[in-house]
């Protein structure tokens, strides 16, 4: 079969020459066109060897062609290099084709033939034609791939450029992306610090008010900043998406531009197969079947190819896609990440205002608050001046209050207790003011009584006074009976001179001429007027001599007096001493305690004794005192009746120790022309066997020493003792020591007195006519009370000081029996009470004892114990009081 086609090949060969030839020879003899000779040339240079001119110029025309893809396949891939020299096998195709082209320009010029039947078609011919046809869809297929190839290599370079592009804008984006990421976490941090709120404390204080607001300023201005980050980031994707979407757009034109090209190959493909088809049917021909088949492969091959390119492109397509999306991630990413930041930004604005409102309520809370606490402390005030003034508080009482915290409710709650006990009290206190009235109305009466007693000894003493001054004068009288006899001497000259005067006047205006008489009468005048005035001072000196001798008569008759006044004195001191001896020097007084309000369950069938009345006994006691004698008053008895109310009393109704200054400072008053008075004062309280000086804010522990100037009395080193001036002093010198007094509530009585308490006054005197001194000593002693522990509801501390007080009051009722059996020894130094009382309770002294019992049934068994020990006091006999008196020259009375 080969040999067969190779000699149809020749044959055609030597045909087609032969009728080239022909054709030359016959029509254009020796033209220049070379074409033909070439081709021929050409074509067996393919089976020989040789070269011809022709063949070399239709490869020259093919590389002509193709040079433009060739120059582009210059950077190409090796493989794409190996398919260079396979172009000059395309040198016979060329030829075949340039004779093909001849062959259809001479079948066109005999169309007119064959249709009319003079040439036929050979089929040798037609399968050369078939065979050049496919020849030429060849070589497009060949080029059709060099365009493919191109493609590829374009698309390479593309993706080589936009995976550059690609890192370059990631490695910018990622960039960006950390830049903004550490802004917006400094300013997380920003935030989150300024958003760790201090608590506000409930007092917070309020400097806090400022750091808050200085936060939320600072928060407020980082939210605009994020604002302003969050507005730029938007502007910068915004950019991205528009770079997003031409890029995109660039691809899908490209992508658009590849299918058509691979459609327009595939509709080309396809045409070729159904030309391929086509000649099958039309030919039948082994040889070119086989042919068809090796091109059929070609084209498989070529499909490939193709499906490759496609492949390529599909790549092409995914790989910008991929990177789309990864940049359509970023983008979402970035997004989502705004979106956080928005919302997060979104929750601190929130959180801000929250702050701020929660800032604002809490401010405007804490207003309220201190409003309401202004208020309740002003009705606490308003409470307190009440309570000080004495006013009912009942109103308070009734008050709604608006209480928040349960501070304020506890508070109040309290002082709503306190407003009740305030009111009970006062209803006693009323209760007291209506007896205490009824005891005034008695009092006024006494001091009516006392008044007429008074007037009756002011008569006396006007009577006397009234002498006194008749005696005055009459020696008035005589003084002025002396003057006046001098004053008339002395007129009647100078009425005498008078006289003489005018006469002269007249014989001066009589005789005018006569100056010689004139003369003598002017010296005879100045002569007398001389004589008048020696006369004068002598009437003068004479009627001062009188008035002195007058005086001294008067003053005479006034020392009179005065010795009269003293002697006056001296006997109702004496008499005073004597009834004071004859009252007995120590003297017990028993006052009954009046049945108060809470107790009124029981009838008081009690003689009431008022202050007044209990100092008006003990009167002549203070008296004593000033006039040097040692003086002890002291109240007994059991606790709560009314010991301390004796002795001190209250604000309204003082006691004894305030009467009895105040009777001091008035008879201090009273002598002050013949008697200069120093008065000190101490005070001490006996706690628990203790001794503690009520005036000193210290509260050292004392010891009871005796006194080293040698008198052999008692002193207390290191106690306090205050000079009184006035009786406004002893008052504020009074409270002090109340303040100072241990008291404590007990069953028996709300403010019982735990310690015995001693207010010593000492009066220290000088006469001024003579120069003695006279000292004397006032104790005031307000025991504490004698209990039953049982009864008393004593425990602990209350227990012990119970037992101290019996304990001491057990020695002193000791050292009473002692005395009253006239024991030479006297347990003075059994307990401190009497040990200080030494002094007040021995001989010489003066006292008297308060001995306090209550008017209730229940404390009967008390009652009688007190009166048992008052009746044993009773029968004390101290001997005759001794004064102290040093006289001028130091000696003792
Ligand atoms: N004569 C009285 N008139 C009116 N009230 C009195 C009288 N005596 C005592 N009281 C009242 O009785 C209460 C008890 O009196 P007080 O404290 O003086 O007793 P006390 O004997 O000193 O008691 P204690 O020994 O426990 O200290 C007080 O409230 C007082 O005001």
């Amino acid at each position: 079969m080969y040999a067969f086609y190779s000699l149809l090949v020749y044959i055609f060969y030597t045909v087609f020459k032969k009728e080239e030839e022909d054709a030359l020879e016959g029509a254009c003899g020796a033209s220049s066109d070379e074409t033909g000779p070439v081709s021929m040339e050409t074509g067996s240079r393919r089976r020989d060897g040789h070269t011809s001119r022709v063949g070399r110029k239709a490869c020259a025309q093919f590389s002509e062609s193709s040079s433009s893809s060739d120059s582009d396949e210059m950077s190409l891939s090796d493989e794409d290099e190996k398919d260079g020299p396979d172009i000059p096998a395309c040198t016979p195709l060329a030829a075949f084709l340039s004779f093909k082209q001849e062959a259809e320009k001479k079948r066109a010029s005999q169309v007119p033939l064959e249709t009319t039947g003079k040439l036929s078609e050979s089929p040798l011919v037609a399968v050369m034609s078939h065979l050049l046809t496919f020849l030429e869809q060849y070589s497009h297929f060949q080029q059709l791939q060099q365009q493919a190839d191109q493609y590829r290599v374009q698309l390479k370079r593309h993706r080589v450029q936009h995976r550059h592009q690609m890192k370059a804008l990631r490695a910018s984006y990622r960039q960006r992306l950390r830049d903004k990421n550490s802004i917006i976490s400094s300013l997380e941090e920003a935030i989150s610090q300024q958003q760790t709120p201090s608590p506000l404390s409930e007092g917070e204080s309020p400097s806090s008010e400022a750091g808050t607001q200085a936060g939320l300023h600072r928060l407020v201005e980082s939210l605009y900043g994020l604002q302003g980050e969050r507005s730029k980031l938007r502007g910068e994707l915004r950019l991205l998406h528009s770079q997003l979407e031409q890029k995109e757009k660039d691809r899908h034109s490209r992508i658009q531009a590849f299918q058509q090209q691979i459609d327009e190959l595939k509709s080309c493909i396809e045409e070729r197969e159904e030309e391929l088809s086509r000649l099958r049917t039309a030919t039948g021909a082994t040889d070119s079947e086989k042919r068809v088949l090796c091109l059929s492969a070609e084209n498989e091959s070529l499909k490939q190819s193709l499906s490759v390119t496609q492949g390529l492109l599909q790549q092409l397509s995914t790989i910008p896609s991929q990177s789309s999306t990864m940049l359509i991630k970023e983008n979402e990413n970035l997004r989502s990440r705004v979106q956080q930041l928005e919302m997060s930004l979104q929750q601190r604005a929130e959180q801000l205002s929250q702050m701020e409102r929660q800032s604002e309520q809490s401010e405007w809370r804490r207003g309220e608050e201190l409003r309401k606490r202004e208020d309740r402390v002003r009705e606490l005030q308003l409470e307190l001046d009440r309570e000080r003034g004495k006013e009912p508080l009942v109103k308070y009482v009734t008050q709604t209050v608006e209480v928040e915290s349960p501070a304020t409710l506890k508070h109040l709650t309290k002082a709503r207790q306190r407003n009740e006990l305030l009111s009970e009290k006062l209803s006693s206190q009323n209760e007291r003011c209506k007896q205490l009235e009824e005891h005034i109305r008695k009092s006024d009466e006494y001091s009516c009584n006392l008044q007429h007693k008074i007037a009756a000894y002011e008569r006396e003493i006007s009577k006397l006074r009234e002498e006194l001054l008749k005696e005055i004068g009459h020696l008035e009288e005589r003084k002025e009976e002396a003057v006046k006899a001098a004053a008339n001497c002395s007129a009647e000259h100078f009425q005498n001179l008078q006289d003489q005067f005018f006469s002269l006047q007249k014989r001066l205006t009589a005789l005018p001429p006569t100056l010689r008489s004139m003369k003598t009468d002017y010296t005879s005048l100045r002569s007398q007027v001389r004589n008048f005035s020696d006369f004068y001072g002598a009437a003068i000196s004479d009627a001062k001599k009188q008035i002195s001798a007058a005086i001294s008569e008067m003053s005479e008759a006034n020392k009179d007096l005065l010795e009269k006044y003293r002697k006056e004195v001296a006997l109702r001191r004496k008499y005073h001493e004597q009834l004071v001896e004859l009252k007995g020097n120590i003297r017990v007084l028993c006052r009954v305690k009046p049945v108060l309000k809470e107790d009124q369950h029981e009838e008081d069938q009690s003689v009431v004794a008022t202050q007044e009345e209990v100092f008006q006994e003990i009167e002549p006691l203070v008296t004593s005192c000033i006039d040097g004698y040692q003086v002890c008053i002291f109240a007994y008895g059991q606790t709560g009746s009314g010991k301390t109310y004796t002795m001190e009393g209250s604000v309204e109704n003082p006691g004894i120790n305030q009467r009895a200054l105040k009777h001091l400072f008035s008879e201090i008053e009273e002598r002050k022309d013949m008697w200069s008075y120093t008065v000190t004062v101490s005070s001490v309280e006996i706690y628990n066997e203790v001794l503690r000086d009520l005036l000193s804010k210290d509260g050292d522990k004392l010891d009871i020493k005796i006194n080293p100037d040698g008198t052999g009395q008692l002193h207390v080193p290191g106690l306090r003792v205050i000079e009184v001036k006035n009786f406004q002093h002893i008052k504020k010198i009074l409270a002090t020591a109340r303040r100072n007094r241990i008291t404590f509530g007990t069953q028996m009585n709300q403010h019982s007195s735990r310690s015995h308490a001693l207010l010593c006054i000492t009066v220290q005197g000088t006469d001024l006519a003579t120069g003695s001194k006279t000292t004397g000593k006032l104790n005031l002693v307000d025991l504490a009370g004698s209990e039953r522990v049982w009864k008393s509801g004593a425990e602990g501390e209350r227990l012990k000081e119970a037992q101290n007080i019996n304990r001491s009051l057990l020695a002193l009722g000791d050292v009473i029996q002692a005395l009253r059996a006239r024991q030479t020894h006297i347990p003075f130094r059994n307990s401190r009470l009497t040990y200080l009382l030494q002094d007040s309770l021995g001989k010489g002294s003066k006292t008297v004892m308060v001995v306090q019992v209550s008017a209730l049934e229940s404390n009967v068994g008390e009652t009688l114990c007190s009166l048992k020990f008052a009746q044993r006091v009773c029968k004390v006999e101290l001997g005759p009081a001794a004064r102290k008196i040093e006289s001028g020259g130091g000696q003792c009375d």
